[in-house]
Protein backbone atom coordinates (compact mmCIF):
# COMPACT_ATOMS: atom_id res chain seq x y z
CA UNK A 1 0.00 0.00 0.00
CA UNK A 2 1.23 3.74 -0.59
CA UNK A 3 0.30 4.33 3.31
CA UNK A 4 2.66 1.30 4.15
CA UNK A 5 4.95 3.49 7.16
CA UNK A 6 8.49 3.61 5.86
CA UNK A 7 8.36 1.45 2.83
CA UNK A 8 9.64 2.36 -0.80
CA UNK A 9 6.34 2.40 -1.72
CA UNK A 10 5.39 4.90 0.18
CA UNK A 11 8.59 6.87 -0.47
CA UNK A 12 7.77 6.90 -4.37
CA UNK A 13 3.89 7.64 -4.02
CA UNK A 14 4.78 10.76 -1.85
CA UNK A 15 8.16 11.98 -3.77
CA UNK A 16 9.22 9.69 -6.94
CA UNK A 17 5.41 10.34 -8.92
CA UNK A 18 5.33 13.79 -8.48
CA UNK A 19 8.94 14.09 -9.82
CA UNK A 20 8.06 12.15 -12.94
CA UNK A 21 5.29 13.76 -13.93
CA UNK A 22 6.52 16.59 -13.20
CA UNK A 23 9.68 16.09 -15.81
CA UNK A 24 6.76 14.50 -18.71
CA UNK A 25 5.69 18.43 -18.13
CA UNK A 26 9.15 19.49 -18.33
CA UNK A 27 9.52 17.32 -21.78
CA UNK A 28 6.75 18.03 -23.27
CA UNK A 29 7.70 21.83 -22.97
CA UNK A 30 11.03 21.40 -24.09
CA UNK A 31 9.34 18.90 -27.72
CA UNK A 32 6.75 22.39 -27.95
CA UNK A 33 9.17 24.44 -28.26
CA UNK A 34 11.18 22.36 -31.09
CA UNK A 35 8.04 22.60 -33.05
CA UNK A 36 6.76 26.27 -32.04
CA UNK A 37 5.37 26.35 -35.83
CA UNK A 38 3.06 24.13 -35.62
CA UNK A 39 0.15 26.26 -33.72
CA UNK A 40 -2.47 23.17 -33.38
CA UNK A 41 0.51 21.06 -31.98
CA UNK A 42 1.44 24.00 -29.57
CA UNK A 43 -2.33 24.24 -28.32
CA UNK A 44 -2.98 20.75 -27.44
CA UNK A 45 0.23 20.77 -25.99
CA UNK A 46 -0.55 23.62 -23.73
CA UNK A 47 -3.79 21.44 -22.96
CA UNK A 48 -2.06 18.07 -22.10
CA UNK A 49 0.48 20.22 -20.05
CA UNK A 50 -2.38 21.90 -17.89
CA UNK A 51 -4.04 18.63 -17.74
CA UNK A 52 -0.59 17.34 -16.51
CA UNK A 53 -0.14 19.74 -13.61
CA UNK A 54 -3.81 19.42 -12.41
CA UNK A 55 -2.97 15.19 -12.48
CA UNK A 56 0.10 16.05 -10.29
CA UNK A 57 -1.90 17.54 -7.72
CA UNK A 58 -4.34 15.09 -7.58
CA UNK A 59 -1.31 13.31 -6.68
CA UNK A 60 0.11 15.18 -3.97
CA UNK A 61 -3.00 16.18 -3.02
CA UNK A 62 -3.76 12.79 -2.41
CA UNK A 63 -7.23 12.19 -4.03
CA UNK A 64 -9.29 9.60 -4.34
CA UNK A 65 -8.62 7.51 -7.92
CA UNK A 66 -11.36 8.69 -10.02
CA UNK A 67 -13.26 5.93 -12.69
CA UNK A 68 -12.24 6.39 -16.46
CA UNK A 69 -14.97 8.02 -17.99
CA UNK A 70 -16.82 6.07 -20.75
CA UNK A 71 -15.44 9.03 -23.40
CA UNK A 72 -12.01 8.10 -22.04
CA UNK A 73 -12.15 3.94 -22.15
CA UNK A 74 -13.76 4.39 -26.00
CA UNK A 75 -10.37 7.16 -27.37
CA UNK A 76 -7.74 5.67 -25.28
CA UNK A 77 -9.09 2.13 -25.01
CA UNK A 78 -8.63 1.69 -21.75
CA UNK A 79 -9.29 -2.63 -19.94
CA UNK A 80 -11.91 -2.45 -18.12
CA UNK A 81 -10.31 -4.08 -15.02
CA UNK A 82 -9.05 -0.57 -14.15
CA UNK A 83 -12.84 0.28 -13.96
CA UNK A 84 -13.71 -2.93 -12.08
CA UNK A 85 -10.85 -2.69 -8.94
CA UNK A 86 -11.77 1.03 -8.94
CA UNK A 87 -15.31 0.15 -8.18
CA UNK A 88 -14.78 -2.60 -5.73
CA UNK A 89 -12.21 -0.27 -3.99
CA UNK A 90 -14.34 2.73 -3.58
CA UNK A 91 -11.82 4.43 -0.54
CA UNK A 92 -9.08 4.19 -2.86
CA UNK A 93 -6.71 7.55 -2.72
CA UNK A 94 -3.33 8.08 -3.81
CA UNK A 95 -2.38 7.97 -0.21
CA UNK A 96 -4.01 4.84 0.53
CA UNK A 97 -4.50 2.21 -2.49
CA UNK A 98 -2.14 -0.58 -3.79
CA UNK A 99 1.05 0.58 -4.61
CA UNK A 100 0.70 -1.98 -7.96
CA UNK A 101 -1.86 -0.68 -8.83
CA UNK A 102 -2.06 2.86 -8.11
CA UNK A 103 1.43 2.74 -10.15
CA UNK A 104 -0.02 1.15 -13.21
CA UNK A 105 -2.96 3.47 -13.37
CA UNK A 106 -1.03 6.38 -12.80
CA UNK A 107 0.77 5.76 -16.64
CA UNK A 108 -2.90 4.96 -17.94
CA UNK A 109 -4.07 8.24 -16.96
CA UNK A 110 -0.87 10.00 -18.18
CA UNK A 111 -2.19 8.06 -21.77
CA UNK A 112 -5.56 9.19 -22.13
CA UNK A 113 -3.90 12.67 -22.54
CA UNK A 114 -1.87 12.17 -24.83
CA UNK A 115 -4.54 10.21 -26.53
CA UNK A 116 -6.91 12.88 -26.55
CA UNK A 117 -5.01 15.09 -28.35
CA UNK A 118 -4.56 14.26 -32.44
CA UNK A 119 -1.16 15.61 -33.09
CA UNK A 120 0.18 13.97 -29.52
CA UNK A 121 -1.55 10.22 -29.81
CA UNK A 122 2.10 8.21 -30.66
CA UNK A 123 4.22 10.65 -28.81
CA UNK A 124 6.24 8.78 -26.34
CA UNK A 125 6.44 11.55 -23.53
CA UNK A 126 9.67 9.46 -22.34
CA UNK A 127 11.03 8.95 -25.64
CA UNK A 128 13.81 11.61 -24.91
CA UNK A 129 14.53 10.39 -21.55
CA UNK A 130 15.33 7.14 -23.02
CA UNK A 131 17.15 8.32 -25.56
CA UNK A 132 19.49 9.97 -23.59
CA UNK A 133 20.56 7.87 -21.20
CA UNK A 134 21.15 5.18 -23.85
CA UNK A 135 23.51 7.56 -25.53
CA UNK A 136 25.58 8.05 -22.47
CA UNK A 137 25.81 3.74 -21.85
CA UNK A 138 28.15 4.63 -24.93
CA UNK A 139 31.12 2.78 -23.40
CA UNK A 140 28.87 0.14 -22.25
CA UNK A 141 27.69 -0.66 -25.45
CA UNK A 142 30.82 -0.53 -27.27
CA UNK A 143 32.35 -3.01 -24.88
CA UNK A 144 29.03 -5.26 -25.13
CA UNK A 145 29.48 -4.94 -28.97
CA UNK A 146 33.09 -5.92 -29.07
CA UNK A 147 32.18 -8.68 -26.50
CA UNK A 148 29.74 -10.15 -28.96
CA UNK A 149 32.34 -9.73 -32.05
CA UNK A 150 34.71 -12.34 -29.91
CA UNK A 151 31.66 -14.66 -29.10
CA UNK A 152 31.08 -15.92 -32.85
CA UNK A 153 34.80 -17.51 -32.98
CA UNK A 154 34.32 -18.93 -29.75
CA UNK A 155 31.01 -20.58 -30.57
CA UNK A 156 32.47 -21.85 -33.64
CA UNK A 157 35.32 -23.41 -31.75
CA UNK A 158 32.61 -24.89 -29.06
CA UNK A 159 31.06 -26.53 -31.87
CA UNK A 160 33.83 -28.16 -33.58
CA UNK A 161 35.04 -29.82 -30.13
CA UNK A 162 31.47 -31.38 -29.05
CA UNK A 163 31.88 -33.34 -25.41
CA UNK A 164 31.75 -32.23 -21.81
CA UNK A 165 34.64 -29.75 -22.47
CA UNK A 166 32.73 -27.90 -24.98
CA UNK A 167 29.75 -28.13 -22.71
CA UNK A 168 31.28 -26.51 -19.90
CA UNK A 169 32.80 -23.79 -21.48
CA UNK A 170 29.17 -22.83 -23.10
CA UNK A 171 27.44 -22.97 -19.46
CA UNK A 172 30.32 -20.30 -18.40
CA UNK A 173 28.86 -18.24 -21.74
CA UNK A 174 25.47 -18.94 -20.52
CA UNK A 175 25.87 -17.62 -17.20
CA UNK A 176 27.50 -14.47 -18.89
CA UNK A 177 25.25 -13.60 -21.04
CA UNK A 178 22.67 -13.90 -18.28
CA UNK A 179 24.39 -11.68 -16.45
CA UNK A 180 24.46 -9.06 -18.75
CA UNK A 181 21.11 -9.31 -19.42
CA UNK A 182 20.43 -9.35 -15.50
CA UNK A 183 22.34 -6.57 -14.40
CA UNK A 184 21.32 -4.91 -18.22
CA UNK A 185 18.19 -4.06 -15.68
CA UNK A 186 20.04 -1.78 -12.92
CA UNK A 187 20.17 1.06 -15.34
CA UNK A 188 16.19 1.72 -14.78
CA UNK A 189 15.67 5.13 -15.87
CA UNK A 190 12.97 5.91 -13.47
CA UNK A 191 15.54 5.34 -10.29
CA UNK A 192 18.44 6.35 -12.39
CA UNK A 193 17.35 10.23 -13.83
CA UNK A 194 20.35 11.61 -11.68
CA UNK A 195 23.31 8.88 -11.87
CA UNK A 196 26.60 10.88 -13.16
CA UNK A 197 28.20 9.05 -16.67
CA UNK A 198 30.52 7.51 -14.24
CA UNK A 199 27.99 5.88 -12.40
CA UNK A 200 25.85 4.77 -15.69
CA UNK A 201 29.73 3.21 -17.01
CA UNK A 202 30.29 1.54 -13.29
CA UNK A 203 26.91 -0.51 -13.78
CA UNK A 204 27.65 -1.35 -17.47
CA UNK A 205 31.14 -2.42 -17.48
CA UNK A 206 32.82 -6.30 -17.69
CA UNK A 207 34.54 -5.62 -14.59
CA UNK A 208 31.78 -4.41 -12.80
CA UNK A 209 29.63 -7.40 -13.41
CA UNK A 210 31.94 -9.43 -12.20
CA UNK A 211 32.04 -7.92 -9.08
CA UNK A 212 28.61 -7.73 -8.97
CA UNK A 213 28.79 -11.51 -8.65
CA UNK A 214 28.51 -12.00 -5.40
CA UNK A 215 25.22 -9.50 -5.11
CA UNK A 216 23.30 -12.49 -6.73
CA UNK A 217 21.41 -13.81 -3.90
CA UNK A 218 19.21 -16.39 -4.88
CA UNK A 219 20.76 -17.34 -8.18
CA UNK A 220 18.92 -20.66 -9.99
CA UNK A 221 21.04 -19.90 -13.35
CA UNK A 222 22.12 -23.76 -13.72
CA UNK A 223 18.34 -25.14 -13.50
CA UNK A 224 17.53 -22.64 -16.24
CA UNK A 225 21.26 -24.21 -18.01
CA UNK A 226 19.58 -27.42 -17.49
CA UNK A 227 16.25 -26.82 -19.45
CA UNK A 228 17.59 -25.12 -22.29
CA UNK A 229 20.74 -27.52 -22.75
CA UNK A 230 17.80 -30.54 -22.44
CA UNK A 231 15.59 -28.95 -25.24
CA UNK A 232 18.73 -28.78 -27.20
CA UNK A 233 19.94 -32.48 -27.06
CA UNK A 234 16.22 -33.41 -27.56
CA UNK A 235 15.45 -30.85 -30.58
CA UNK A 236 15.40 -33.32 -33.21
CA UNK A 237 14.76 -30.07 -35.58
CA UNK A 238 12.23 -28.86 -33.52
CA UNK A 239 11.78 -25.06 -32.86
CA UNK A 240 13.25 -24.24 -29.12
CA UNK A 241 11.65 -21.08 -27.79
CA UNK A 242 12.68 -18.72 -25.45
CA UNK A 243 10.46 -15.48 -24.46
CA UNK A 244 10.90 -12.21 -22.97
CA UNK A 245 8.63 -10.26 -21.25
CA UNK A 246 11.01 -7.07 -21.50
CA UNK A 247 11.54 -4.22 -19.06
CA UNK A 248 13.35 -1.08 -19.86
CA UNK A 249 14.66 0.26 -23.22
CA UNK A 250 17.67 1.37 -24.57
CA UNK A 251 20.78 -0.02 -22.43
CA UNK A 252 18.69 -2.87 -21.15
CA UNK A 253 16.74 -3.94 -24.60
CA UNK A 254 20.48 -3.72 -25.87
CA UNK A 255 21.76 -6.32 -23.30
CA UNK A 256 18.73 -8.91 -23.82
CA UNK A 257 19.37 -8.61 -27.54
CA UNK A 258 22.70 -9.58 -26.76
CA UNK A 259 21.41 -12.57 -24.45
CA UNK A 260 18.79 -13.51 -27.58
CA UNK A 261 21.65 -13.61 -30.05
CA UNK A 262 23.51 -15.98 -27.56
CA UNK A 263 21.04 -18.14 -27.24
CA UNK A 264 20.38 -18.14 -31.04
CA UNK A 265 23.81 -18.76 -32.09
CA UNK A 266 24.19 -21.14 -29.75
CA UNK A 267 21.41 -23.39 -30.44
CA UNK A 268 20.44 -23.14 -27.31
CA UNK A 269 16.81 -21.34 -28.86
CA UNK A 270 16.03 -21.32 -32.47
CA UNK A 271 13.70 -18.37 -32.08
CA UNK A 272 12.91 -15.73 -29.36
CA UNK A 273 9.58 -13.64 -28.65
CA UNK A 274 9.66 -10.46 -27.00
CA UNK A 275 6.70 -8.90 -25.08
CA UNK A 276 6.69 -5.18 -25.54
CA UNK A 277 4.42 -2.62 -23.80
CA UNK A 278 1.29 -1.04 -26.14
CA UNK A 279 1.78 2.54 -24.23
CA UNK A 280 4.26 4.97 -22.62
CA UNK A 281 4.95 2.82 -19.58
CA UNK A 282 7.08 3.27 -16.21
CA UNK A 283 9.03 5.96 -17.66
CA UNK A 284 11.53 3.60 -20.02
CA UNK A 285 9.58 0.03 -20.62
CA UNK A 286 9.95 -1.01 -24.06
CA UNK A 287 7.27 -0.50 -27.08
CA UNK A 288 7.74 -2.21 -30.25
CA UNK A 289 8.89 1.41 -31.57
CA UNK A 290 11.95 1.34 -29.48
CA UNK A 291 13.34 -1.72 -31.27
CA UNK A 292 14.01 0.45 -34.44
CA UNK A 293 15.12 3.31 -32.98
CA UNK A 294 17.97 1.22 -30.82
CA UNK A 295 18.96 -0.54 -34.45
CA UNK A 296 19.31 3.24 -36.00
CA UNK A 297 21.32 4.73 -32.78
CA UNK A 298 23.74 1.38 -33.38
CA UNK A 299 24.26 2.62 -36.70
CA UNK A 300 24.76 6.47 -36.32
CA UNK A 301 28.06 7.84 -35.76
CA UNK A 302 26.71 11.39 -34.23
CA UNK A 303 24.68 9.28 -31.68
CA UNK A 304 27.44 6.62 -30.60
CA UNK A 305 30.64 8.13 -31.56
CA UNK A 306 33.12 5.42 -32.52
CA UNK A 307 34.98 7.35 -35.08
CA UNK A 308 35.11 6.43 -38.58
CA UNK A 309 32.88 3.64 -39.97
CA UNK A 310 36.12 1.92 -40.52
CA UNK A 311 37.19 1.50 -36.43
CA UNK A 312 36.83 -1.77 -34.85
CA UNK A 313 34.65 0.32 -32.75
CA UNK A 314 31.70 1.02 -35.30
CA UNK A 315 32.37 -2.14 -37.57
CA UNK A 316 31.21 -3.91 -34.17
CA UNK A 317 27.92 -1.44 -33.59
CA UNK A 318 27.34 -1.83 -37.65
CA UNK A 319 27.52 -5.80 -37.49
CA UNK A 320 25.51 -6.20 -34.29
CA UNK A 321 22.93 -3.93 -35.48
CA UNK A 322 22.51 -5.97 -38.84
CA UNK A 323 22.53 -9.11 -37.12
CA UNK A 324 19.74 -7.66 -35.16
CA UNK A 325 17.70 -6.89 -38.22
CA UNK A 326 18.45 -10.58 -39.91
CA UNK A 327 17.32 -12.45 -37.11
CA UNK A 328 14.26 -10.59 -37.00
CA UNK A 329 13.42 -10.74 -40.79
CA UNK A 330 14.04 -14.33 -40.49
CA UNK A 331 11.99 -14.51 -38.29
CA UNK A 332 14.39 -16.24 -35.41
CA UNK A 333 13.61 -13.08 -33.79
CA UNK A 334 10.48 -11.40 -33.03
CA UNK A 335 8.35 -8.29 -31.25
CA UNK A 336 4.73 -8.53 -29.58
CA UNK A 337 2.70 -5.93 -27.66
CA UNK A 338 -0.47 -6.87 -25.49
CA UNK A 339 -2.85 -4.60 -23.23
CA UNK A 340 -2.15 -7.12 -20.71
CA UNK A 341 1.16 -6.41 -19.66
CA UNK A 342 0.32 -2.81 -18.71
CA UNK A 343 -2.97 -3.60 -16.90
CA UNK A 344 -2.59 -3.34 -13.42
CA UNK A 345 -3.17 -7.58 -13.20
CA UNK A 346 -0.53 -9.41 -11.57
CA UNK A 347 0.97 -12.31 -13.09
CA UNK A 348 -1.20 -14.73 -11.00
CA UNK A 349 -3.41 -14.02 -13.64
CA UNK A 350 -1.59 -15.68 -16.57
CA UNK A 351 -3.27 -17.96 -16.51
CA UNK A 352 -6.49 -20.30 -17.51
CA UNK A 353 -8.61 -18.97 -14.97
CA UNK A 354 -8.25 -14.89 -16.22
CA UNK A 355 -10.73 -14.59 -19.59
CA UNK A 356 -11.42 -11.20 -20.03
CA UNK A 357 -7.57 -9.80 -20.49
CA UNK A 358 -6.07 -11.44 -22.40
CA UNK A 359 -4.40 -13.70 -18.61
CA UNK A 360 -6.07 -16.99 -20.33
CA UNK A 361 -4.59 -16.56 -24.01
CA UNK A 362 -0.96 -15.96 -23.08
CA UNK A 363 -0.83 -18.11 -20.73
CA UNK A 364 -1.99 -21.07 -23.22
CA UNK A 365 0.72 -19.31 -25.21
CA UNK A 366 3.72 -19.30 -23.16
CA UNK A 367 2.96 -22.61 -22.15
CA UNK A 368 4.63 -23.55 -25.28
CA UNK A 369 7.79 -21.81 -24.76
CA UNK A 370 11.07 -23.70 -23.40
CA UNK A 371 11.61 -20.78 -21.30
CA UNK A 372 9.78 -17.36 -20.26
CA UNK A 373 12.01 -14.94 -18.84
CA UNK A 374 10.59 -12.24 -16.67
CA UNK A 375 12.86 -8.64 -17.15
CA UNK A 376 13.06 -6.84 -14.22
CA UNK A 377 11.73 -5.20 -11.16
CA UNK A 378 8.13 -4.61 -11.93
CA UNK A 379 7.77 -8.13 -13.33
CA UNK A 380 9.14 -9.58 -10.41
CA UNK A 381 6.78 -7.34 -8.11
CA UNK A 382 3.81 -8.29 -10.65
CA UNK A 383 5.12 -12.23 -10.07
CA UNK A 384 4.61 -11.79 -6.53
CA UNK A 385 1.34 -10.40 -6.39
CA UNK A 386 3.76 -7.40 -5.07
CA UNK A 387 2.86 -8.85 -1.45
CA UNK A 388 3.96 -8.46 1.95
CA UNK A 389 5.74 -11.99 1.85
CA UNK A 390 7.86 -12.63 4.75
CA UNK A 391 11.16 -12.70 2.80
CA UNK A 392 12.18 -16.50 3.12
CA UNK A 393 8.72 -17.44 1.31
CA UNK A 394 9.42 -19.92 -1.01
CA UNK A 395 9.59 -18.46 -4.99
CA UNK A 396 6.81 -21.35 -5.47
CA UNK A 397 4.64 -19.95 -2.68
CA UNK A 398 5.01 -16.21 -3.58
CA UNK A 399 4.37 -17.01 -7.78
CA UNK A 400 0.97 -18.32 -7.06
CA UNK A 401 -0.91 -20.22 -10.24
CA UNK A 402 2.72 -20.15 -12.05
CA UNK A 403 4.12 -22.32 -10.13
CA UNK A 404 2.20 -25.38 -11.55
CA UNK A 405 0.25 -23.95 -14.38
CA UNK A 406 2.81 -24.96 -17.46
CA UNK A 407 4.85 -22.07 -17.95
CA UNK A 408 8.65 -22.46 -17.28
CA UNK A 409 10.05 -18.91 -16.13
CA UNK A 410 12.94 -17.43 -15.09
CA UNK A 411 13.06 -13.91 -13.47
CA UNK A 412 15.82 -11.61 -13.69
CA UNK A 413 15.34 -8.66 -11.44
CA UNK A 414 17.92 -6.21 -10.08
CA UNK A 415 15.99 -5.65 -6.64
CA UNK A 416 14.07 -1.93 -6.57
CA UNK A 417 11.44 -2.53 -4.34
CA UNK A 418 9.91 -4.01 -0.95
CA UNK A 419 9.08 -6.70 -1.71
CA UNK A 420 11.50 -9.87 -1.99
CA UNK A 421 11.35 -13.52 -1.38
CA UNK A 422 13.01 -16.98 -1.67
CA UNK A 423 16.08 -15.77 0.49
CA UNK A 424 18.02 -18.43 2.94
CA UNK A 425 17.56 -17.83 6.76
CA UNK A 426 19.27 -14.88 8.31
CA UNK A 427 20.24 -12.92 4.80
CA UNK A 428 17.27 -10.06 5.15
CA UNK A 429 18.99 -10.02 8.76
CA UNK A 430 22.77 -9.60 7.60
CA UNK A 431 21.93 -7.14 4.58
CA UNK A 432 19.59 -4.99 6.18
CA UNK A 433 22.45 -4.11 8.61
CA UNK A 434 25.00 -3.77 6.54
CA UNK A 435 22.51 -1.29 4.10
CA UNK A 436 21.33 0.14 7.66
CA UNK A 437 24.94 1.36 7.93
CA UNK A 438 24.75 3.85 5.51
CA UNK A 439 20.92 4.30 5.42
CA UNK A 440 20.18 4.91 8.96
CA UNK A 441 16.65 3.88 9.60
CA UNK A 442 16.47 2.28 5.85
CA UNK A 443 18.23 -1.02 6.73
CA UNK A 444 15.80 -2.88 4.92
CA UNK A 445 15.58 -0.96 1.28
CA UNK A 446 18.69 -3.09 0.60
CA UNK A 447 16.48 -4.48 -1.86
CA UNK A 448 15.29 -1.27 -3.15
CA UNK A 449 18.98 -0.19 -4.21
CA UNK A 450 19.20 -2.05 -7.37
CA UNK A 451 22.93 -2.53 -5.78
CA UNK A 452 21.89 -6.94 -5.55
CA UNK A 453 20.07 -9.08 -7.54
CA UNK A 454 18.07 -12.36 -7.98
CA UNK A 455 17.54 -14.89 -10.58
CA UNK A 456 14.89 -17.04 -9.69
CA UNK A 457 13.75 -20.36 -11.95
CA UNK A 458 10.25 -22.00 -11.92
CA UNK A 459 9.76 -25.22 -14.17
CA UNK A 460 6.08 -24.95 -13.76
CA UNK A 461 5.30 -28.21 -13.79
CA UNK A 462 2.71 -29.18 -11.58
CA UNK A 463 3.55 -31.03 -7.82
CA UNK A 464 7.39 -30.04 -8.03
O1 LIG B 1 12.28 -0.97 -14.64
P1 LIG B 1 12.06 -1.84 -13.45
O2 LIG B 1 13.25 -2.70 -13.15
O3 LIG B 1 10.81 -2.65 -13.56
O4 LIG B 1 11.94 -0.88 -12.22
C1 LIG B 1 10.87 -0.05 -12.09
C2 LIG B 1 10.97 0.75 -10.87
O5 LIG B 1 9.79 1.41 -10.69
C3 LIG B 1 9.08 0.89 -9.60
O6 LIG B 1 7.95 0.31 -10.13
C4 LIG B 1 8.86 1.97 -8.62
O7 LIG B 1 8.41 3.14 -9.15
C5 LIG B 1 9.91 -0.16 -8.90
O8 LIG B 1 9.37 -1.40 -8.93
C6 LIG B 1 11.20 -0.04 -9.59
O9 LIG B 1 11.97 0.72 -8.77
MG1 LIG C 1 -4.46 -7.23 -5.46
MN1 LIG D 1 10.87 -0.65 -16.19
Amino acid sequence: MTNDKGTFGEYTASARWPIIIQNAIDDLASQQELEKSKVTKFEQGEAIKSALQQFRQEVIDRAPLRLFTEEEIKLADVPLSFNEYLREHSQANWGAVEWLFSEVYLYRRINVLFQRQSEWATFDIFNRLKQSTFESSFHGVVELALRYENLLPQLKEIEQNSGKDADDILKVLFKEFIEISLWGNATDLSLLTNATLEEIKSIQGAKARAESESKIVVNDTDRAWEVLTKAKAEANGKQIRVDFVLDNSGFELYADLMLAAFLLQSGLATKCIFHAKDIPYMVSDVMLKDFDILVQDLRDRKFFPSGESSTRESKALESFANEMEKFVSGGKLEFREDSFWTTELDYWNLDAKEVKYHGSILHKDLTSSNLVIFKGDLNYRKLTGDRKWPRTTKWETAIGPLAINGITSLSLRTCKADVQVALPDGLDLKLSQEWEKENPGRGSWWCCSGKWAVVCFCSGEPNK
